[in-house]
């Protein structure tokens, strides 16, 4: 039998840190990219000990360690969009942003992962500062939440209009597109989010999901945006996609663990499945 194979699907890159608990990072991302039909390739950047309840512990790779993997994907296989996601430090991000810059036509989505939602800073202070120098600048949609937005803004964001001042200010950096994301806010705007692209802007809203299982809901964000921009759709329809997803993805969150559920990647596929 002649196997059918396909030598167009999309490809998307992740570069991103493990996350053991498999909630969020690499493994959120590979699946999120599986979910859309894009083969997933991935650069590790570092390794964590997580679980529902935190992360214990981070091993980072070296900065050649990531650039290896990244090279290698990008003289083979070929990709049309990256994510990055948790770079932890200055010399990784500084790597990266070396690295990417000489990929042509690619499309690069920035997960500026600086602080949980859960109030962990996953990233040191220096490093901040060449994300903001060096990354950001090249990315097609930079993705921050209320407190990274806040980090790079200098702005307190308690509401929707100081979510716009912030999105102003972090467009300045250089980002073609700016979502900050309102899944830390609270009352009627949990879960909306604010799109400035440089010349308009817009509230982006599904619904509001009523769970305490969020995690990994930036990493898949970035991942699906990322993926559908593979698929060939415009940035502003991978973003409404993207969220789609992401919106059915908490609805169908799992409460395992102690502490914080990630969200359920698979629930396409739960019916089909599901023992009896
Ligand atoms: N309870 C919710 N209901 C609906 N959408 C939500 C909810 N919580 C988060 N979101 C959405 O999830 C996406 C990620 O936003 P969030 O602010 O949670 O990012 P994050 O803090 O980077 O995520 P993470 O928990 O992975 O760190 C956004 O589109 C946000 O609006
Ligand atoms: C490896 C890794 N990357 C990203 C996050 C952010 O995700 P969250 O804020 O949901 O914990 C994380 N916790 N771990």
């Amino acid at each position: 039998m002649v196997a059918n194979s396909n030598s167009n699907i999309p490809i998307a890159l992740t570069i991103a840190g493990s996350d053991s608990g498999g909630g969020a990072g690499i493994q959120a991302d590979l699946r999120t990219f599986a979910f859309h039909c894009v083969h997933g390739t991935s650069a590790l950047t570092c390794v964590t000990a997580q679980n529902t309840l935190g992360v214990n512990r981070v091993d980072a790779l070296s900065p050649e360690a990531v650039v290896a993997q990244i090279e290698a994907v990008a003289t083979d296989i070929g990709i049309s969009a990256v994510k990055t996601g948790m770079l932890l430090n200055s010399e990784i991000i500084a790597a990266v942003a070396q690295t990417i810059e000489k990929l042509e036509n690619l499309q690069v989505v920035v997960d500026p992962v600086m602080v949980s939602r859960s109030g962990v800073q996953l990233i040191d202070d220096e490093a901040v500062e060449t994300l903001r120098e060096t990354l950001i600048p090249q990315a097609t949609i930079v993705t921050p939440n209320r407190y990274e937005a806040q980090i790079l803004s200098g702005l307190e964001i308690r509401d929707l209009e100081e979510m716009r001042s912030a999105a102003r200010c972090i467009h300045h950096l250089g980002a073609g597109t700016v979502l900050v994301k309102g899944g830390g806010m609270s009352g009627n705007i949990r879960g909306v989010d604010l799109w400035y692209d440089g010349q308009n802007d817009e509230t982006l809203k599904t619904e509001t999901v009523d769970t305490p299982h969020t995690h990994g809901t930036g990493c898949t964000l970035s991942a699906a945006i990322a993926a559908n921009l593979a698929l060939g759709c415009e940035l502003r329809e991978a973003v409404g996609r993207a969220k789609q997803y992401l919106t059915q993805a908490l609805k169908h969150s799992l409460a395992i663990g102690q502490g914080q559920g990630p969200v359920g990647h698979f629930f396409p596929l739960l019916d089909e499945f599901r023992q009896p």
